[in-house]
């Protein structure tokens, strides 16, 4: 394919810590008619990806989802295959070309390796033009996740803007303290308050980004040299006594992102009893607290005709989403754990925990 004659299609970076707000943001943008000949890459955490299925789409093409590893380590050729492949296939279909790109980085990655790759890869240098890189970060846990997280202050340092999500939860004052927060970090990014992900299309694109790529670059060559920080971790526990709790159906599959920085996920096939999903989360949440860094999971609760879409940040849920039928039309429930030092099977183990008692 000859694209040297092609004008280069502007590509914005979507970044934010875990649960930010990027897929709700995203759910938003696709349905504005700026959007209408965008192509969305969502790059999600976790063997069974829920993200793709969360944001409406118009078009099978135009939402991709590439879940086998995190852009920003193990899968960053697979963006220009990815990327390319969906091009390709439009053109052949004779369908209406891209004019946009939206990269969504994991809530982890750190963007930087994600920028070289846009600016280095041969096809993707070519084809594309990097417009911005905007990260979310959340009002409510925004301070402590910058300070505790060093891919939250990368993704915030790299961005040309910022938008400040869920200003709903906090009083002005929080507010304003991230904002200086962030201007420590980085003073050039405009603040953008978003509530819900309702925002303008033209408000996320378009911006000239010249001058500000020269300071990502540096930024970038330094940070690839970066690792994960290792954070303490849980006790490690019995693995056979572990084992034998877990029924076949809930063992999990497990990767690994640093150290003790663990996605995983698993299934439940049969519906799941209300109380015993309440009592499982609650317990989890005041044993594990802050070891946990995101949940997400489209439940299907018994005696309910729509499946649920359930968001945890940190400690904190929000409220359970209805989902159309057709989220979960196979009936079984995923779940996404992404957690900081604990153990998949404490948290299986968990569930496991509250099985309904079986007549004898
Ligand atoms: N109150 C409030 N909640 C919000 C706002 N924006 C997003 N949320 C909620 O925050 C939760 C997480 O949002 P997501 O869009 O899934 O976040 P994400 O960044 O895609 O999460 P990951 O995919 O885990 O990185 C959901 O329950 C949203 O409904 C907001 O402005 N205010």
């Amino acid at each position: 394919m000859s694209f040297d004659t092609q004008d280069p299609i502007p590509v914005t970076v979507l970044t934010g810590f875990l649960g930010s707000g990027k897929t709700t943001l995203l759910n938003r943008l696709v349905r504005q008619p700026a959007m209408s000949n965008a192509l969305v890459v969502i790059n999600e955490f976790g063997d069974i990806g829920l993200d793709h299925r969360l944001v409406a789409q118009s078009d099978e093409n135009s939402v991709v989802e590439m879940s086998s590893g995190c852009l920003c380590c193990t899968i960053r050729g697979d963006l220009s295959r990815t990327v390319q492949k969906t091009f390709d296939a439009i053109e052949r279909a004779g369908g209406e070309p891209f004019s946009r790109v939206i990269i969504e980085t994991t809530g982890l990655a750190d963007p930087a390796p994600i920028l070289h790759t846009l600016m280095t890869d041969y096809w993707l240098a070519h084809r594309l033009v990097l417009d911005g890189v905007i990260c979310l970060v959340d009002a409510a846990s925004g301070i402590s996740t910058l300070n505790a997280h060093r891919e939250s202050q990368r993704q915030a340092a790299v961005a040309d803007r910022l938008l400040i999500t869920k200003g709903d939860l906090v009083d002005e004052e929080r507010l304003a303290r991230l904002g200086e927060h962030l201007a420590r970090i980085n003073p050039a990014a405009e603040q953008v308050q978003v509530r819900h992900g309702q925002i303008a299309a033209e408000q996320l694109t378009g911006g000239s980004l010249s001058a500000r790529q020269r300071g990502a670059e540096q930024w970038l060559s330094a940070a690839s040299y970066a690792q994960v920080m290792p954070a303490g971790g849980a006790a490690p526990m019995n693995a056979g006594s572990l084992v034998s709790m877990m029924a076949p159906a809930s063992r999990p599959s497990l990767t690994r992102h640093g150290e003790q920085i663990r996605s995983f996920c698993f299934t439940v096939e049969q519906p799941i009893a209300a109380e015993r999903l309440e009592d499982w989360l609650d317990l989890l949440m005041s044993l594990l607290g802050e070891k946990i860094l995101r949940v997400k999971a489209i439940v299907n609760v018994a005696g309910r005709e729509q499946p649920l879409a359930l968001h945890g940040v940190q400690h904190i849920f929000h409220p359970p989403e209805p989902l159309p039928v057709e989220a979960c039309q196979d009936g079984i429930s995923r779940f996404v754990f992404i957690t900081n030092g604990v153990e998949p099977e404490a948290v299986t183990r968990l569930f496991d925990y509250f099985q309904p008692v079986q007549a004898t």
